[in-house]
């Protein structure tokens, strides 16, 4: 297994170019399921977790080819209507392609995902919303079986909490049901509003992207789609507090600024200096002398869904509120046991009580983070390590990174291009 080594304390100068979203790349690649033909897909991240979908995809009878960024697939032919526990265990967004395969072929057999490093994540939400268009879902040996009765009928969904792959899976079931959906307190990500573009590329009738009502009116036939990722957000706010806790200026590009409301306000509370454009963040913490004249001041966030603070960045802003000149609390609402990177930021000099959902931060200030060995436990919780290595003094060795892999295309190399030291090493 490879590990990561950091040598800290330099800043960060340059430019570092972002991604395709894995989070939307995922749900449009499993909506190509929905309607046979040639779907092309732009903007694709080559990534662990999009790696994992388009296996499942080959092993549900689709075909596919990789030009660059742009991947096409042709699910002309269907042989398959199950998602198997090897691949659901390593990836649980696979029971994306339930929707689809209900929407297609009426019966779908997906492992259930069960629980993660980050809490335990139901799917009840997902099966109420089918039960509404007229599926039946069984659970059989770990796996849930869906069964459409004759076709597929619109309905009513409430979701108590907005899912967002609920949301995305029940969206893409009713897009050929009979009749009308109405989709309530529904997730409004910027990867719903992309995959509702791809949907309606295909043919379908949306209303309401970008709210919390979703209307669909169902169609007999959908064809192939064409449609482009839009930039990680999460790999954006990455890089933004990465440079945010070593110093130094870096230049973002094909990101969408206007998908991070939240992390620039709270990152202009610290005394971060932000600059955007359409498509590009400009962070920057001046140095005089070796020392960023950038203050720190510790800032106060609680997760949210959209437009509120992400909680997949929640352990990213962690490890730059523990080099904060105060406290900070940290209060996580989305995820149950998401403050699993505290342990280990603790191993370099971290001081942080957990107090349930709240996490109290006691900043030690800048340049007091010492470099040590470290584990990865989840994919953010990782991100937020490589930020405290890049940021303390000395060597910081972490391991299993391939949770890494699941969501940051080309890390290592990003890294190196703004100046980081970090190399991989085999264990
Ligand atoms: C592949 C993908 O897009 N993953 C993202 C997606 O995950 P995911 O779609 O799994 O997260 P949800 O939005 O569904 O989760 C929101 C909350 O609802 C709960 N819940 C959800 C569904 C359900 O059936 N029952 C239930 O109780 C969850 O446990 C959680 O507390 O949104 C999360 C929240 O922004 C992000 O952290 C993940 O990166
Ligand atoms: C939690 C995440 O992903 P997933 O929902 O695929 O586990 C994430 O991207 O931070």
């Amino acid at each position: 297994m490879d590990q990561l080594l950091i040598q800290g304390g330099f800043p960060l100068y340059g430019s570092v170019a972002i991604s395709g979203a894995k989070n939307a790349a995922l749900p449009l690649i499993a909506a190509t399921l929905i309607a046979p033909g040639l779907h092309t897909l732009h903007n694709v991240p080559d990534l662990r977790d999009t790696r994992t979908m388009l296996k499942l995809l080959e092993i549900l009878g689709a075909r596919w080819e990789r030009t660059g960024t742009t991947v096409r697939i042709n699910s002309d032919r269907l042989t398959g209507v199950e998602a198997p526990y090897d691949l659901v265990k390593t990836m649980r967004a696979s029971v994306l392609v339930l929707g689809p395969l209900l929407a297609r072929s009426g019966f779908a057999r997906v492992s259930l995902p069960g629980g993660c490093a980050i809490g335990a994540r139901p799917i009840n939400y997902h099966l109420k919303g089918f039960e509404q268009l007229g599926v039946t879902a069984q659970l059989e040996q770990g796996y849930v079986e869906g069964i459409v009765d004759g076709q597929l009928r619109g309905g009513t969904i409430y979701f108590d909490v907005p899912s967002v792959t609920g949301t995305e899976n029940v969206l893409m079931a009713s897009v050929k049901a009979k009749g009308r959906t109405v989709i309530k307190n529904a997730a409004k990500e910027p990867e719903v509003d992309n995959l509702i573009d791809m949907l309606v590329a295909m043919g379908a009738e949306i209303d309401g992207k970008g709210t919390d009502r979703l209307i669909v009116h169902g169609v007999d036939r959908l064809q192939a789609g064409e449609s482009t990722i839009i930039p990680d957000r999460i790999e954006t706010g990455t890089y933004m507090i990465a440079v945010a806790a070593t110093g130094g200026c870096v230049q973002i590009t094909n990101c969408n600024p206007a998908h991070l409301p939240a992390l620039i306000e709270k990152l202009l509370l610290c005394g971060v200096e932000i600059e955007t454009t359409d498509d590009m963040i400009t962070v920057s913490c001046p140095e005089v002398n070796g020392h960023s004249t950038c203050l720190l001041q510790s800032v106060d966030i609680t997760t949210l869904p959209y437009p509120g603070f992400p909680t997949d960045l929640q352990a990213q802003f962690m490890a730059l509120m523990i080099q904060s000149d105060g406290t900070s609390i940290i209060h996580e609402t989305i995820f149950e046991n998401r403050f699993m990177h505290v342990a280990e930021l603790e191993r370099m000099g971290a001081d942080v009580t957990i107090q349930g959902a709240r996490a109290i931060v006691r900043g030690i200030g800048r340049g007091k983070l010492n470099g040590a060995p470290v584990m990865a436990t989840d994919l953010r919780a990782s991100a937020s390590l490589v930020i405290a290595g890049l940021s303390a003094n000395g060597t910081t060795q972490i391991s299993r990174i391939y949770h890494l892999e699941r969501g940051y295309e080309q890390m290592v190399e990003k890294l190196r291009g703004v100046g980081a030291q970090v190399s991989r090493v085999k264990e």
